[in-house]
C-alpha cells in the first residue's frame, strides 16, 4: 500500500517542527512554508501563503490528509491579521481539500477559543485537586481575538464536514514547549503539551477514523482542566509525559 500523503501547512514553526521531529519517516510529506527556507528541506515542499487559492490547490493535489498550522499564532494578535491568516486561511485550505478530494483535515485551535470558561475558576482550575473540566462539548468562549479565529476555525471544519464531507478533527492544542514544561506558570503547567506527546497525537488524528472532534491537545498532566477522554476514546491517544514530573526542578526552559 501506498504510504499516506500529508500536507503539513506551518511546517517551520514550534509545532510543525516537533511533528516533523517525531514523524519524518511515517508519511509522504509535502511542507508548506511562508517563505523560502534557508536549507533544502528533507521533503517535497511549496512556498506562499494559505490565502492562496491557486497555491492551495496545487497543494492540495493527491493528498490524503491536511495538518494545518499555519496561521498567526499570537495571543494579541490584532483582528486584521486573524481574520486574514487564520480566518480566511482556514476557510481557503479548507475549500481546496474539499476540491482536491482530501480525506482528512487536522487543524490546529486553541486553548484561548475556550479562554474564558477561566475567567471566573481561576487559579483554583490550574491545580492538581481542581476536577473541574472542558471536555470538547462546550460552546467556545475565546479570551482575545485570536481565540474567537480558532473558534471560527473550528466552525468552518463543521461547515465543511457537514456540506461536503471532509473527515476534520480540530484539537485544542494547549502549551507546546520543548524538553520542559514553563517555569513559574501553573497555567501554561496545567495545559503543556510536550513535544513527543504532540508528534504522538498528530499521528493518531492523521491514522484513526472519525467525522466532526474537538479532543484536547495537552499531555497527561496532574494539574489539568482539559479533559483526554475524547482525544484517547476517538483517537487512540496515550500521551507519555505529565508536568508534575518536573516539579521542584532548576532546569531553563527552551524557548521553543
Ligand atoms: N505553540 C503552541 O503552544 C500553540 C499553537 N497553536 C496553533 O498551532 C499553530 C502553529 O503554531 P506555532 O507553531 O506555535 O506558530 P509558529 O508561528 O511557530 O508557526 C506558524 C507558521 O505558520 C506560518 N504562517 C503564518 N501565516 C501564514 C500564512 N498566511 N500562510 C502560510 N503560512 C503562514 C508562519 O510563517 C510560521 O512558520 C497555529 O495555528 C497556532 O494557532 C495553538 C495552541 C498552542
Ligand atoms: O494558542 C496558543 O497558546 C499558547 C499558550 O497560551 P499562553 O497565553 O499561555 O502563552 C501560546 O503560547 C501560543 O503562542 C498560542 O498560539
Amino acid at each position: 500500500m501506498d504510504e499516506e500523503s500529508v500536507l503539513l501547512t506551518g511546517a517551520k514553526g514550534r509545532v510543525g517542527r516537533a511533528i516533523l521531529d517525531g514523524l519524518a519517516d511515517e508519511y509522504d510529506w509535502r511542507l508548506l512554508f511562508h517563505n523560502p527556507p534557508p536549507e533544502e528541506p528533507d521533503h517535497p515542499y511549496l512556498v506562499g501563503d494559505v490565502v492562496d487559492e491557486e497555491l492551495m490547490a496545487e497543494a492540495c493535489e493527491g493528498i490524503d490528509t491536511i495538518i494545518h498550522l499555519a496561521g498567526d499564532p499570537r495571543p494579541e494578535a490584532p483582528w486584521d491579521s486573524v481574520l486574514e491568516n487564520n480566518i480566511h486561511g482556514t476557510k481557503v485550505i479548507m475549500q481546496a481539500a474539499v476540491d482536491a478530494g482530501v480525506e482528512k483535515f487536522v487543524y490546529a485551535s486553541s486553548n484561548h477559543a475556550v479562554g474564558h470558561y477561566e475567567t471566573e475558576r481561576k487559579p483554583d482550575l490550574y491545580r492538581a485537586h481542581d476536577e473541574f473540566r472542558l471536555d470538547g462539548t462546550e460552546l467556545p468562549r475565546p479570551g482575545n481575538f485570536y481565540g474567537v479565529s480558532k473558534a471560527a476555525g473550528e466552525t468552518l471544519g463543521r461547515f465543511y464536514h457537514d456540506e461536503h464531507g471532509l473527515k476534520v478533527c480540530c484539537i485544542r492544542i494547549g502549551n507546546l514547549t520543548k524538553g520542559h514544561p514553563p517555569i513559574d506558570y501553573e497555567r501554561g503547567q496545567a495545559m503543556w503539551l510536550s513535544h513527543r506527546d504532540c508528534a504522538h497525537l498528530h499521528q493518531c488524528a492523521i491514522d484513526a477514523a472519525y467525522d466532526y472532534e474537538i479532543v484536547y491537545g495537552i499531555s497527561d498532566n496532574d494539574r489539568k482542566y482539559y479533559s483526554l477522554e475524547r482525544a484517547k476514546e476517538v483517537l487512540g491517544y496515550d500521551p507519555q509525559d505529565n508536568s508534575a514530573h518536573f516539579e521542584g526542578e532548576e532546569r531553563v526552559v527552551d524557548g521553543d
